[in-house]
């Protein structure tokens, strides 16, 4: 059946999808469905092995080259019948058989992915190649997880998956949302050459436990800054917004879209949009109110505003997130406390 693009238009790939092997149509064929998961040693993708895992008829295979994952966040599948994983860079080809592919793999927080911004266009641009190439071959659906950052600093708010973004393409963002725009065509591009089954998400600011404590970003430096008894440091000038999704919610809605019949882009992520003000404010009164709050320097082309437009989220996949930020905070809270070795005072 052909998908239809997230704006409501007929997608017909020129060529049918590349068959899958011959043994998914055997009688006696015993295999479970086989799930490659690149970058599951990270934050989303870890919690999207966990839940993948769940399904007894499920074999997940992660691939990982651990530049900000780590094995930890797997330790409980190590070891798994079920479970494999692989250190392996996402830039250099991989074979293996498998019936669908989540591509994660990528840098996410904006200090890890500007760090050494040609490897990450490389894992933006070749590994998605590789990626595709492998999916061709084995004739495999895949997913690729973008960015609200494909918008750039959006002129239209919010962001519908219609609007085509304003984005920088020299800035020093660009290695991240222009390598995801490419990313974003190569899948497109393969999908109408060779019938490659595709899916799209736009993934908004995700956030829950596992996330690095040093990983930079803004829920996890705040969480860990009130924690530490720190000031909560507020980029400039802290009137910018973002939408903040819990990552259960986030790994429901990927699972959504790789099952079903549309190819995307589709927007996944929590419309509730807040100051960067509001949300250090909230962290404050939840965790710590005892800290201060640091107003510090901001970063170059930070975007301004992003909130989700998931009405095609909501119509075409039946999805929408459940956990409210306020809900989703203490259970990062517990975790954030565990690792730190901080207590919640009595
Ligand atoms: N978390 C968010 O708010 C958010 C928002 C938009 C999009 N995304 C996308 O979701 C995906 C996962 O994000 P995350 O927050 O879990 O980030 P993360 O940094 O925790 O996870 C990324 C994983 O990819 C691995 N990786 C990086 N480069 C690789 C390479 N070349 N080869 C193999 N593995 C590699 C890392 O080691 C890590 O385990 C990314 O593609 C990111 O762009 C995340
Ligand atoms: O300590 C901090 C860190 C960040 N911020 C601010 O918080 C906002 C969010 O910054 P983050 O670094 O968490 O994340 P960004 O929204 O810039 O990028 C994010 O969005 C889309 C994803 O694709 C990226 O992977 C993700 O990191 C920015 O306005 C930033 O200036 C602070 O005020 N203080």
């Amino acid at each position: 059946m052909a998908a239809n693009s997230s704006n409501g238009e007929q997608q017909s790939p020129p060529k049918p999808p590349p068959l899958p092997s011959p043994l998914r149509f055997s009688k006696f064929f015993q295999s479970n469905m086989r799930i490659l998961v690149t970058g599951g040693a990270g934050f989303i993708g870890s919690h999207l092995v966990d839940k993948l895992m769940e399904n007894e008829k499920n074999e997940v295979i992660v691939v990982d080259n651990y530049f900000t994952g780590s094995k930890d966040n797997l330790r409980k599948w190590i070891g798994h019948p079920r479970f494999e994983l692989i250190r392996h860079d996402v830039t250099e080809p991989l074979l293996v058989e498998v019936d669908q592919i989540y591509h994660l793999a990528c840098p996410a927080s904006p200090i890890f992915y500007k760090y050494n911004p040609v490897k990450t266009i490389k894992t933006n641009v070749i590994g998605t190649l590789n990626m595709l190439g492998l999916a061709k071959r084995v004739g495999a659906r895949i997913l690729l997880t973008s960015t609200s950052e494909v918008y750039g600093d959006p002129l239209i708010h919010p962001q519908p998956e219609t609007y085509w973004g304003n984005v920088n393409p020299i800035g020093v963002r660009s290695c991240y949302d222009e390598g995801k725009r490419v990313a974003e065509t190569l899948m497109f591009d393969y999908h109408r050459q060779h019938g490659i089954e595709i899916r799209i998400a736009r993934i908004f600011n995700t956030y829950g436990p596992r996330m690095n404590i040093d990983d930079g970003r803004v829920v996890s430096n705040f969480i860990a800054q009130a924690l530490r008894g720190e000031p909560l440091t507020v980029q400039k000038p802290g009137t910018q917004t973002r939408s903040f999704c819990y990552v259960s919610d986030m790994v429901n809605g990927l699972i959504r879209l790789m099952e079903g019949e549309n190819t995307g882009p589709i927007n996944i992520g929590n419309p509730g949009e807040f100051t960067m003000l509001e949300l250090a404010e909230t962290v404050k009164e939840l965790i710590n109110p005892k800290v201060e709050i640091n107003m510090v320097e901001n970063t170059p082309d930070d975007p301004r505003q992003r909130k989700p437009d998931i009405t095609k989220a909501k119509e075409l996949l039946g999805w929408e997130p459940k956990v409210k930020l306020r809900d989703g905070l203490p259970l990062m809270e517990e975790d954030f406390r565990l690792r730190l070795g901080v207590s919640k005072e009595k």
